[in-house]
């Protein structure tokens, strides 16, 4: 039986849940979708004309993979903030603040990665497991080490990822043993960026990656900021996370209104922007945010690990900005997509309640939207990714709320958006099947035998 994952042209029959503008969520039972050379070709219900619709593309029954009953196909998720590097520490070295767990914990784990044996297994091992957590697109911070982020390109390219990768940049109020002088910071990152392009990687890009204004000094960051404007390079950083930070920022650059200034002056907000936190921004702040359409990663697990504090998300929304979910391993213990939406709820839960009854508080669709499309609006990708909209790229997760050692119990009375719900707040790496990327499965497992009907 020719395997779907190897054949260009495929068509999947069953369940889609998806996102647009207008629904956070849109169920589409009983609909046929086709995929050749990796992007979607159509999306249609299974009717008389299916067949019709199968032969005009050449798609025969061998290809078409059926979804079992309760299973259903989502987008993949994107996590629009990850620090590839942190991942030994996921999971450990918490209960600090921000500040003193990166000098305590954070740096020295990053540099470790001048030792490019270390960067090659450590790259290799946080790969491998977001993507079984259903992410197919990532955004990475790696660390100041050139070729070992040139090592993390390679490994996401050759896991087939879809990602944005930066080499961080950092050359003040920083340790001697992981610091940067300005000219080399910035000549090391544009090495890295020429690399990369020299490389030609089919789905992975460079990112400019000023840590955060603490850590870089105006002078590098509008080198970085000029840099990116003239190539039209993503950029991201750090905004607006604890109070303590926000004050170092303040005495740091005196002539800037505001952090979000500071970013501003330096020329880092583009449309291609992603501020991860951005807990204490004011209303100004957000407008010009706004206005520059740069986006947010919400990264509640960290905000709450190392207790920055809470985002509210809702805010950043009647303000019109995009908003996608991030791990921000390590200070996020999590590298699931899933925990970062229920988390997500429990944030805007507990805004709710310190509000009062006015409060609408984000809902399991909101977050799904936030987790898929809303990512990829955040890394300017919605053109590409983040729904089924035919012409887009296939990045798609089987999920089986059924499948062997799934804590989701279906009973019978259950709908499908019951399912979607359970899926949401209990689901894990165990659930999600397939995990395809511009058309190709990454997943290690192998397709379930009744899936495919010949
Ligand atoms: O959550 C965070 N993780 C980091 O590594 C970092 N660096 C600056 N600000 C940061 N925040
Ligand atoms: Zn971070």
């Amino acid at each position: 039986m020719p395997e779907p994952r190897m054949n260009p042209m495929f068509a999947v029959v069953g369940t889609f849940v998806h996102s647009s503008d207008k629904e956070p969520l849109i169920t589409l039972q009983n609909h046929c979708l086709g995929v050749a050379n990796g992007k979607i070709l159509f999306l249609q219900k299974c009717d008389a004309n299916l067949q019709t619709t199968l032969r005009q593309h050449n798609i025969s029954a061998e290809n078409v993979i059926y979804l079992q009953e309760w299973q259903f196909m989502v987008p993949g998720f994107v996590d629009t903030h990850i620090h590839a590097s942190q991942y030994p520490n996921c999971g450990k070295g918490i209960g600090e603040g921000l500040l003193s767990w990166l000098q305590k914990y954070t740096f020295p784990v990053e540099a470790k990665f001048a030792d490019l044996e270390f960067a090659t297994d450590t790259y290799s091992r946080v790969i491998s497991r977001v993507i079984k957590n259903g992410t197919t697109t990532a955004c990475y911070f790696a660390t100041i080490d050139t070729d070992a982020t040139l090592r993390l390109c390679d490994i996401v390219d050759n896991a087939g990822q879809r990602a944005l990768v930066g080499k961080v940049n950092m050359d003040q109020n920083s340790p001697e043993f992981y610091k940067e002088e300005t000219t080399q910071s910035y000549q090391n990152t544009i090495r890295f960026v020429k690399e990369v392009a020299n490389r030609k990687y089919k789905l992975v890009k460079p990112c400019i990656t000023p840590r955060f204004a603490v850590t870089c000094g105006m002078d590098l960051m509008k080198q970085l900021g000029q840099l990116a404007q003239t190539h039209h390079l993503h950029v991201q950083t750090h905004i607006c996370e604890t109070k303590d930070e926000c004050s170092l920022v303040q005495k740091l650059f005196p002539e800037s209104t505001s952090y979000t200034d500071v970013y501003e002056q330096a020329g880092l907000l583009t449309r291609k922007t992603i501020l991860a936190h951005g807990i204490y921004l004011s209303k100004e702040e957000r407008k010009i945010i706004k206005s520059r359409q740069s986006g947010i990663s919400h990264c509640p697990n960290s905000n709450l690990t190392i207790r920055s504090g809470l985002l509210d998300v809702k805010a950043c929304f009647e303000d019109n900005i995009a908003v996608g979910l991030g791990t921000d391993i390590s200070g996020g213990y999590s590298p699931s997509i899933l925990d970062a939406m229920r988390t997500a709820i429990s944030t805007s839960n507990t805004i709710a309640l310190q509000q009062g009854t006015d409060y609408t508080p984000l809902d399991y669709k909101d977050v799904f939207r936030m987790a898929t499309l809303g990512g990829a609006k955040v890394l300017d990708m919605d053109e590409v990714i983040g729904n089924f909209e035919v012409g887009k790229e296939f990045d798609a997760l089987i999920i089986d709320p059924k499948a062997a050692g799934s804590v989701i119990d279906v009973f019978e009375n259950d709908t499908v958006e019951d399912v979607i719900q359970k899926f949401v707040f209990l689901g894990d790496d165990r659930n999600i099947l397939n995990v395809f990327v511009a058309g190709r499965d990454l997943s290690e497992k192998p397709f379930v035998e009744p899936l495919i009907i010949s």
